[in-house]
This record gives structure tokens, C-alpha cells and sequence, in this order.
């Protein structure tokens, strides 16, 4: 399964509280973050571990270090930000690459309008991170741009997926796993999952009341 559904009590609690209408942009922007370092702890644990030796206060002991990992963080713009500082938590020498794309309103197409990538993506994990999967056309474009450009071991951290957009990115990209926190009922009209977030850009800058 290329979509997976993090059943976690604490991730399923946190996803709950944030679907509040009124909830405010500290709250929203906190359990974003919570949220991210507990999938990001969830799409990590087949990390390959090693064992070194260090000076223990007991003298010397072997001890578990994860293997020469290289890891890049990949938010895409703007409502992935929301999500990047609880993963670097989880992961601070992680690089981070940027892609800007934003969702046309009445195509629900993504429109890019920026890239950053960091180098030897070849050699590295490539973890995107992007509060909402919808038709999954924005990780769809961004997984294509990452591996036009050599990554190879790529996976995704979204907060709520719907099943129209499970079905597209499974069909677009199997070889890519996804790990979510929910998958919801479908989306409405316009494009939004329903019943979602509403749109996480907006609660996590709040730009937008409700
Ligand atoms: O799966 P899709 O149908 O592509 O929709 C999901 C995208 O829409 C939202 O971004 P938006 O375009 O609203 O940009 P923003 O983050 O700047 O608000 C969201 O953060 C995803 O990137
Ligand atoms: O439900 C949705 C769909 C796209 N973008 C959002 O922010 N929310
Ligand atoms: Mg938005």
C-alpha cells in the first residue's frame, strides 16, 4: 500500500482536535507540528541502524546510530512550512529543498512558481511534507520534479489524505509511500476533503478566518 494510515491513539487524537471550526491559529499551527514529528517517527522506522562505540560513563559500549542516513526535507509551499520544524526536530542535520506550488482555483491544477533543491539527491531521502492530499495533483508535480533530478527513496508526510488523491499518487508513483494521518470521506466540489481541515495554508498563516 503506497498510502498508509498512521492508526497511532496520539496521532488520531491530535488530527481529531485540529477538524475544530473555531480553532485557533497557535493551536492549529501547534498540532501541525505534533503531528508531523509523529509521522515522521512512523515513516523513519526502517531507518538501518549501526553499532558504535562510545566512552560511556561504564567505559566503553556499543551503542545503535542510524547508518551514514542523508535525509531532505521537501515542503511544498506555503502550508508544507507548518510542518517542517516538527520533522527537522526528529531529524536536525536534515537538509531542507523548497518547492513553491499553489493550487489554481478553478482547474485545481498545480501552478509551480518555485525550486530549491539541495544537492546529491541521489543519495539522499527525500521526506515531502504537505498537510493535505486532495487530488494529489501538488505531490504528484513534486515528486516528478524530485525525480527528474536523480532521488530515488522518496516518501511523503501528509496530515489528511482523500481517497480521490490516495488513488492518483498510488497510480502515479507506487514506488513512493505516503504516510497520513487520515484518510477522509471525498472531495467536494471546489476540490476540498471533506471533512478535512479546510484550507491548512490559510489556518496555518492566517490568512483567513475559519
Ligand atoms: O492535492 P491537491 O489537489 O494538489 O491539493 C493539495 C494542495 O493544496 C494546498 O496548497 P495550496 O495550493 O492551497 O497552497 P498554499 O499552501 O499556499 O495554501 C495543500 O497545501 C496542497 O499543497
Ligand atoms: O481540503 C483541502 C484541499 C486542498 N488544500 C487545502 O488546504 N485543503
Ligand atoms: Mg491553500
Amino acid at each position: 500500500m503506497a498510502v498508509i494510515e498512521v492508526k497511532h491513539p496520539l496521532v488520531k487524537h491530535k488530527i481529531g482536535l485540529m477538524r475544530e471550526a473555531d480553532i485557533s491559529t497557535k493551536k492549529f499551527r501547534e498540532l501541525t507540528g505534533e503531528v508531523a514529528r509523529l509521522l515522521a517517527y512512523e515513516a523513519t522506522a526502517d531507518f538501518p541502524l549501526e553499532k558504535t562505540t562510545l566512552e560511556c560513563w561504564s567505559g566503553p559500549t556499543e551503542v545503535d546510530q542510524i547508518a551514514g542516513r542523508k535525509v531532505t526535507v521537501v515542503p511544498i509551499l506555503r502550508a508544507g512550512l507548518g510542518m517542517l520544524d516538527g520533522v527537522l526536530d526528529m531529524m536536525p542535520n536534515a537538509k531542507v529543498s523548497v518547492v513553491g506550488l499553489a493550487r489554481d482555483h478553478e482547474t485545481l491544477q498545480p501552478v509551480h512558481y518555485f525550486e530549491r533543491f539541495v544537492g546529491q539527491l541521489d543519495e539522499r531521502t527525500a521526506l515531502i511534507v504537505d498537510p493535505m492530499l486532495a487530488t494529489a495533483g501538488s505531490m504528484i508535480a513534486t515528486i516528478d520534479l524530485l525525480k527528474r533530478r536523480g532521488a530515488k527513496d522518496i516518501r511523503a508526510l501528509v496530515l489528511v489524505a482523500a481517497p480521490e488523491g490516495v488513488a492518483a499518487l498510488t497510480k502515479a508513483h507506487p514506488d513512493v509511500r505516503c504516510w497520513t494521518a487520515a484518510i477522509d470521506s471525498h472531495l467536494n466540489e471546489h476540490g476540498y476533503i471533506i471533512p478535512g481541515l479546510g484550507d491548512a495554508g490559510d489556518k496555518i498563516f492566517g490568512t483567513k478566518e475559519g
